[in-house]
C-alpha cells in the first residue's frame, strides 16, 4: 500500500503535525523498528505476526482444504481475530469466487437459524477456527452448525476443517474425528492472524490465490525499515499516533469501496484491542465511502478536531457507465460512469476535511486483488505494532476482554466468579414508556 500524509501536515489541519515533529518522532520510530526487527528475529509472541508471510505455507493449507475444495458454501465459525480476517478477504474477493462465504460470528439465534435454513448444507463447508478452543461464541455455534449437519443428514466429519491450537476442545474433537487440521500459528495474536490458515483456509476453499496473499504482505514486509519516510506501514502508524497525541483520538476507517468494507471491522479490532489499554489508544471508527458522505461527513468536517480520517482508495475497479438523462441539473451525469462518480467524491470529501483544516490520510491499493489485499492487511499490522511501540502499551495482549467472559460463564453456570455477582448489582435509572 502507498500512504498519502500530506492533509495530516499542521500546515494543512489542526490537529496536525508539523515536518519538523515528523523528524523528532522519526527517531523514536528509528528506535521502534529496532525493537521490532529484534522481536521479529528472535520470533517474539506477537512480533511473530510480521514474519507471516515467510512463514505461513500455503501448500499445508490446500493440502487441509482439498477434501472441501468443491463447497457451494463454506460456513466458518469463529469471531474476533478468527474470523474478520478471512472475512475481510473472501468478502473482498467474493466476486471472483463460486462459494458463498458465511461468517457465524455472533450468537444471534435469528441470525444464526436463518443463514443454516437457507444455506444447502448437502454443499457446504464447516471451517472452525480458535485459538484458544474455548471461546463460548464459537464453541456454541459449532454444536449448533454440527446438529443442523447432522438433522439435514449431511456427515460434518466429511466437510470439517479445524483450525486451532496445540491443545484444547477443538484439537480433541479434531483428532476424535480425525479432522483435516491446522493450527493456529505460534506467538500471532488472533488479531494478526489473517494471513495465517486462520485466515487462508477460507480464502483457499473460495479458490483465491494464497501465493499472491502471501506475496503482497511479503513486499510490505520489504518495506520495514528505520524511517517512517521510507515506510508506508511506519509513516500510517507513527501519524495515527501523533495525531492522538494531539487530540485526535478517534480514527474513522473509510475505504471507498464495497469490497473492503469488512477490512474496516477487521482494521476496527486490530486497533483498538491492540493500543486499547492504560487509559491510551485511538477509538477506531468502521465506515464506507462514498455512503457515509450522507451520515458521517458532517460531522467529521464541523464536529469536535478529536477525528482522523483514514481513506483507503482501491485503485483501478471494473466501472459502469451512467445513462443519460433529460434531466437537466443531473445531465453532467450522463457523460460519466459510476467509478468516475465515486473517485470525484472521494477527491472532493478529502478535500472537503482538508478546507476545514481536519486530518486525514489516504492509503492507496493499486486495484483490490490478493496481493493489494495481502499489503494492505500487512501494513495495517505492522501500523498497529508500531503504534503500539510508540504508545508504550502491550500491543500483544487483550486482558480488559476477560471480565465480561467470566460473568457470561458465572452468569450460566459455569462457575462461580463475582463478575456474575456485579451483573447483579446493576445501578437502574428506568424511564419507561
Ligand atoms: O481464536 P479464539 O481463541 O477463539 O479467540 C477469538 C477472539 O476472542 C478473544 O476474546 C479476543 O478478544 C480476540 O483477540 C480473539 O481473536
Amino acid at each position: 500500500m502507498n500512504v498519502d500524509i500530506g492533509n495530516a501536515l499542521a500546515s494543512v489541519a489542526s490537529p496536525g503535525v508539523s515536518r519538523e515533529s515528523l523528524e523528532r518522532l522519526d527517531e523514536q520510530v528509528a528506535d521502534a523498528h529496532d525493537r521490532i526487527e529484534r522481536g521479529m528475529d528472535a520470533h517474539e509472541h506477537g512480533y511473530e505476526a510480521l514474519n507471516l508471510p515467510v512463514r505461513t505455507d500455503p501448500d499445508e493449507i490446500r493440502t487441509a482444504v482439498e477434501p472441501v475444495s468443491d463447497a457451494d458454501a463454506l460456513i466458518t465459525v469463529g469471531i474476533g481475530g478468527s474470523a474478520l480476517g478471512a472475512a475481510t478477504i473472501t468478502d473482498a474477493l467474493a466476486d471472483e469466487s463460486d462459494t458463498e462465504a458465511v461468517y457465524l460470528d455472533n450468537v444471534d439465534p435469528e441470525w444464526v437459524s436463518s443463514h443454516l435454513e437457507r444455506l444447502p448444507l448437502e454443499n457446504a463447508a464447516i471451517n472452525v477456527v480458535s485459538r484458544s478452543g474455548t471461546t463460548a461464541e464459537t464453541l456454541a455455534n459449532f454444536l449448533v452448525v454440527r446438529e443442523a449437519f447432522e438433522d439435514a443428514g449431511v456427515d460434518w466429519t466429511e466437510r470439517t476443517i479445524v483450525t486451532t491450537g496445540e491443545s484444547g476442545p477443538l484439537r480433541d474433537l479434531s483428532d476424535r474425528h480425525d479432522l483435516p487440521s491446522l493450527k493456529v500459528p505460534d506467538g500471532v495474536p488472533g488479531r494478526f492472524s489473517a494471513l495465517s490458515a486462520v485466515g487462508m483456509v477460507a480464502a483457499e476453499v473460495c479458490g483465491h490465490d494464497l501465493d499472491a496473499l502471501l506475496d503482497g504482505a511479503a513486499a510490505e514486509r520489504e518495506t520495514l525499515s528505520g524511517s517512517l519516510f521510507d515506510c508506508p506501514a511506519y509513516a500510517y502508524g507513527a501519524v495515527s499516533y501523533a495525531l492522538d497525541q494531539r487530540g485526535a483520538g478517534i480514527n474513522a476507517m473509510v475505504p471507498y469501496a464495497e469490497s473492503l468494507e469488512t477490512s474496516a471491522e477487521w482494521f476496527a479490532q486490530l486497533w483498538a484491542e491492540s493500543l486499547g489499554k492504560d487509559d491510551l489508544g485511538q477509538t477506531p471508527v468502521r465506515a464506507l465511502g462514498v455512503t457515509d458522505q450522507h451520515s458521517q461527513l458532517q460531522l467529521y468536517r464541523a464536529g469536535p478536531r478529536d477525528k482522523l480520517v483514514t481513506f483507503v482508495s482501491p485503485g483501478e475497479t471494473d466501472d459502469r457507465p451512467i445513462p443519460d438523462t433529460d434531466v437537466d441539473d443531473l445531465a453532467y451525469l450522463g457523460d460519466a460512469t459510476l467509478g468516475e462518480l465515486l473517485e470525484a467524491e472521494f477527491e472532493a470529501t478529502e478535500a472537503s476535511l482538508a478546507a476545514a483544516g481536519r486530518p486525514n490520510v489516504r492509503l492507496e491499493l493499486e486495484r483490490v486483488d490478493e496481493y493489494e489485499l495481502g499489503g494492505l492487511l500487512y501494513g495495517l499490522e505492522a501500523a498497529c505494532v508500531l503504534a503500539g511501540e510508540l504508545y508504550a502499551v502491550n500491543t500483544f495482549e487483550q486482558p480488559a476482554v476477560e471480565w465480561a467472559k467470566k460473568a457470561t460463564r458465572g452468569l450460566l453456570g459455569g462457575g462461580e466468579f463475582e463478575e456474575a455477582e456485579a451483573v447483579a448489582e446493576k445501578t437502574e435509572l428506568r424511564i419507561e414508556r
